[in-house]
């Protein structure tokens, strides 16, 4: 019988925590959003908890609309992680940029740099969003069109990835005696004349201790599954329920393995938001507790805009009016689509009014489960034993509190069943999450044929 799974775990890194009303229930909650101490504590809680890696997502450009109701995660993710990378030792460091807005090289660069500064914990996270205020903070009148977003999600992931194997360190020779530093002979520099992109040269960092950052991608539609099975490592994705979580794990691993690629190299990670509690009773009362604090008129609005209706179609104690939402499909904004989807699937499985949906974690997106920290193991576990996912990007209803109990309480149920390591047995975040370190094809070793000549 093959060995069970073990779990991935990540931390979507958020402000406050994941639960939009957390920031109630902590004292300066007005300086949250940019303070680094508070982001310093997240890192070592998750990183005293073993946990693969700490992720970042972004707001690409201007001030996200979280930020009119919430503490948000104010500080460009890379140099944040720059600066977590000093202050830990193991834990990975996903940084999210997107592939609309500015030019791969400098993404190339900074990552590689990232890579280096925290010896081999660096992964990009891709996201192809382009929301209004992204587009208007970059002087753009309008995004791209479906099919034009992933071309240049193509382009840009290739020269990334072009530039991450453009300077091996065979070429630094440092030759005293030749008075060569790095051999121009050596270098493999990429040409690449795109439609949305052009590039020429070598980047000027070289290869990192992973021999190339892990990649990471968010996304859901079919051209994102795509795409993901073509450049990613590890998709974060949302699912609320099990049958679609299934569904878009199978589809991305006979993705990967038709692109020839080993299905157990294309990691799926759904977002998972937990609310812990030493009995489900308890669990309850924390969720009820923070829920009191909801502004439930403005999440209602979400609701609908979500629906791409109005708050008026959706009353608050009625079931969801299902064909009416569908009716209004062709007007959601891109940035709803996911969530929308997901919503969706859980208020039909088990037949919501507007205001458990409303409920239900709207904005940050993610399947939301309470309960005693052996029901959050078990639902963890379940999900990878019967091919859901290979583990989870931890949204935190309240820092560092949720983080705490999960580290105390949950993680050491996973590492009782053998499922989650007890101490890192590794120093790159490819070894944390069970990716071989990378090697350029042009330097792996030719395969021999038993028999034939060498
Ligand atoms: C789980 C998940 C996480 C995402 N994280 C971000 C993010 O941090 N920032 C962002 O601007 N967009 C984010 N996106 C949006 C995606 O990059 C993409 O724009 C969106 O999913 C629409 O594209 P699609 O319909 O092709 O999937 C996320 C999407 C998903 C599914």
């Amino acid at each position: 019988m093959p060995a069970a799974k073990p779990v991935r775990l990540g931390v979507n890194v958020l402000a406050s925590g994941r639960h939009d009303a957390a920031w109630k229930t902590l004292p300066d909650a007005a300086g949250l959003s940019s303070d680094i101490d508070a982001f310093i504590r997240i890192a070592k809680v998750a990183e005293r908890g073993k946990i693969d890696a700490l992720f970042l997502a972004d707001g690409p450009g201007g001030l996200v609309d979280e930020a009119f109701h919430r503490p948000w995660r104010a500080l460009d993710p890379i140099t944040l992680l720059s600066a977590l990378s000093q202050v830990t030792e193991r834990i990975g460091l996903v940084a999210t940029t997107s592939t609309i807005f500015g030019h791969p090289y400098v993404v190339a660069r900074q990552i590689a740099t990232l890579d280096h500064i925290s010896k081999g914990r660096a992964a990009w996270n891709i996201i192809t969003s382009q929301s209004p205020v992204a587009l208007a903070a970059y002087g753009l009148d309008q995004g791209f069109d479906q099919e034009e977003r992933y071309r240049r999600a193509s382009e840009f992931a290739e020269i990334v990835t072009g530039l991450w194997d453009s300077l091996p360190n065979a070429a630094i020779v440092a030759d005293h005696a030749r008075n060569v530093f790095v051999d121009e002979q050596a270098l493999r520099p990429i040409d690449i004349q795109g439609k949305h992109f052009r590039t020429k040269g070598s980047l000027s960092a070289p290869v990192g201790p992973q021999g190339r950052p892990v990649i990471f991608q968010a996304g859901q539609s079919e051209d994102s599954k795509a795409f993901g099975a073509r450049y990613a490592d590890a998709l974060f994705t949302g699912q609320r329920v099990i049958e679609g979580g299934r569904k878009f794990y199978a589809d991305v691993k006979a993705l990967a393995r038709s692109n020839g690629r080993n299905a157990d190299d294309l990691l799926v990670m759904p977002g998972l938001f937990p609310i812990v509690g030493g009995t489900e009773q308890e669990a309850l009362r924390r969720k009820a507790d923070l829920d009191a604090g909801l502004d439930l008129d403005f999440l209602h609005g979400e609701l609908a805009r979500h629906f791409a209706l109005d708050p008026d179609d959706l009353p608050l104690d009625e079931p969801l009016p299902f064909a009416r939402i569908e009716a209004a499909e062709p007007r959601v904004p891109i940035a709803s689509r996911w969530p929308r989807k997901q919503i969706l699937s859980e208020a039909v499985t088990y037949g919501w009014t507007a205001r458990q949906a409303a409920l239900s974690n709207i904005i940050g997106g993610h399947r939301m489960v309470v309960g005693a920290p052996e029901q959050i193991a078990a639902d963890i576990l379940h999900w990878i034993d019967t091919g859901a996912a290979d583990g989870f990007n931890l949204n935190i209803d309240v820092q560092t509190s949720g983080l705490e109990d999960i580290v105390d309480h949950v993680i050491p149920i996973l590492q009782k069943a053998g499922r989650f390591r007890t101490d890192y047995t590794g120093q790159t975040l490819r070894h944390h999450l069970g990716l071989a370190h990378y090697v350029d094809p042009r330097d792996a070793e030719p395969v021999r044929h038993v028999g034939t000549a060498a």
